[in-house]
């Protein structure tokens, strides 16, 4: 049976995108080598065998660090049970989630009656239930040279691009312009790093053009 590594497992308030505002677990897979510069999750980057440990461990985490655990969809589901969490929104982020076929965990999940969400960079393909919400925060010309490939703007449910200069604007455009892209997919900008000159940008640009604005709103109230 297809197995996840997991860096952590919590329950939150979405902090970005079109379900912010609403309570979720937050399923965060271990590993990623798209190599954002100004990534807020370096913890999950690698995967070191050594680091393998319990999900009592994994849950019992203060701090961020690199140590995962390795589950099924049920392990998760039943997991989760044990931790009593009421939030029926799961959200599958990393790392990079779509390294991994999410068709066991997605469906599983939208079986027991979760809505399910995934956020994934666009550089692999989305591999999961098709009732999945897509989230997809584009990642171009970063340090692992991975581009973003056509299925994942296609399936897109939202495209939520990061944005600090002009040039992750025109990145923005150029995707858009890509006939695989999903034209109904929602439109946000999200500001790197709460960085003023950023979200200065990011509000002009959703004006300008229509599109919409996501803060990482958990970071302006110092929840996880
Ligand atoms: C940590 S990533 C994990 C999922 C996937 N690898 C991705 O990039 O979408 C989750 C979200 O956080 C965003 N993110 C990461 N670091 C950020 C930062 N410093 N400022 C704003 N957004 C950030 C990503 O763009 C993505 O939308
Ligand atoms: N509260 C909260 N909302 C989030 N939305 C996307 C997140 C992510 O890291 O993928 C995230 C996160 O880490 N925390
Ligand atoms: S793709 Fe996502 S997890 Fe990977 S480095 Fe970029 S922001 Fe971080
Ligand atoms: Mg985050």
């Amino acid at each position: 049976m297809q197995t996840y590594k997991i860096n952590e497992v919590f329950q939150s308030i979405q902090g970005e995108g079109a379900f912010t505002g609403v309570p979720s677990v937050f399923i965060r897979i271990q590993g990623c080598p798209v190599g954002c510069s100004w990534c807020d999750t370096k913890h999950t980057w690698t995967v070191d065998p050594e680091l393998k440990t319990s999900s009592a461990a994994v849950l019992a985490k203060s701090e961020p660090d690199e140590c995962w655990f390795e589950a099924t969809a049920l392990d998760l589901i039943s997991l989760m049970e044990t931790e009593g969490y009421k939030a029926r929104h799961i959200i599958i982020t990393g790392g990079e989630p779509c390294m991994y076929d999410l068709t066991s965990l997605t469906s599983a999940l939208l079986d027991q009656g979760f809505s399910v969400q995934i956020e994934t960079s666009g550089t692999f393909e989305v591999i999961a239930d098709p009732r999945t919400w897509v989230t997809v925060s584009p990642k171009v010309g970063m340090q692992g040279g991975y581009a973003v490939l056509d299925q994942p703007l296609n399936v897109a449910s939202e495209i939520k691009h990061p944005v600090a200069m002009q040039k992750h604007v025109d990145d923005l455009k150029a995707l858009l312009a890509r006939p695989a892209c999903n034209s109904n997919a929602l439109v946000y900008l999200q500001p790197i790093s709460q960085q003023t000159r950023a979200t200065e940008l990011a509000v002009a640009q959703c004006i300008d053009n229509n599109w919409r604005l996501s803060l990482q709103t958990h970071k302006f109230i110092g929840i996880e």
